[in-house]
């Protein structure tokens, strides 16, 4: 059997993503193959409950290397139990945030090491990786803009969204760096244009990427 394609799709809040995924899944099963929607943090049960802790509000400080901890710790159930028994069965894996996440928040945002992130990334994933990181860029204003919208619409806003805008402009800078340091694995998406035009723009990356390159 060969093993399912492994798909993160990054960016910072309110660009797109969740819009982009519905429509991803669609085009992926469209070719014929096995899908897998799922996120990070979260994707089990027991990442759920840590996906709880690391959005709540709360008056206990959250330090930022338990937040790191935490993101990898859910990381860890969630590749055991979803992601690599989906890619064996040949599944394709799409994940709404992954590893680069934790390199442009808790590395660019909160500036810890990046040795670190490194270190638990091979602890928790051995050689794991996706095959292709989907960023959607925008410039704050934009990405500030919708996530705004939809979290009035909600109601709500989670613990990330409280950061300040200096916070946001260092999670983008981290992985625009990310992303320039690995050409073959990123593609980079202007998120500024219409919904559909981005899905347009991902449909054929992903089909000179991807798609072509598993048929042969
Ligand atoms: N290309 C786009 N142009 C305009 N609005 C968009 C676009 N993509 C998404 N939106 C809207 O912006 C908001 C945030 O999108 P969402 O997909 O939830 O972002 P994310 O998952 O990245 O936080 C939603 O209300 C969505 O309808
Ligand atoms: C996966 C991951 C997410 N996060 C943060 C980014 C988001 O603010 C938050 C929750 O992710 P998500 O629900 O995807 O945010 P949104 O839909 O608003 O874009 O978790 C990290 O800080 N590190 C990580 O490794």
């Amino acid at each position: 059997m060969t093993r399912g394609k492994f798909i993160t799709i990054e960016g910072g809040e309110g660009v797109g993503k969740s819009t982009q995924i519905g429509r991803l899944r669609d085009f992926v099963a469209g070719q014929g193959h096995e899908v897998i929607v799922t996120r990070e943090p979260g994707g089990t049960r027991r990442a759920e409950r840590i996906r709880e802790l690391l959005l709540e509000h709360s008056d206990e400080a959250m330090p930022s290397t338990c937040e790191l901890l935490l993101m990898f710790a859910a990381r860890a159930t969630h590749i055991e139990n979803v992601i690599r028994p989906a890619l064996a069965r040949g599944a394709w894996v799409i994940c709404d945030r992954f590893t680069d996440a934790t390199y442009a928040y808790q590395g660019g945002g909160r500036n810890l090491p990046i040795d670190n992130i490194s270190t638990l990334e091979t602890m928790v994933q051995g050689t794991l990786r996706p095959d292709i990181t989907l960023l959607l860029d925008a410039p704050l204003e934009v990405s500030a803009a919708r996530a705004n919208a939809r979290n009035a619409a909600a109601g709500t806003s989670d613990r990330f969204e409280q950061e300040r805008r200096d916070f946001f402009e260092r999670v983008r800078a981290a992985y625009l760096a990310r992303a320039r340091q690995e050409p073959e694995r990123f593609i980079v998406i202007d998120a500024t244009q219409s919904m559909d035009a981005v899905t347009a723009a991902i449909q054929h990356a992903l089909g000179e990427r991807l798609l072509n390159s598993s048929a042969s």
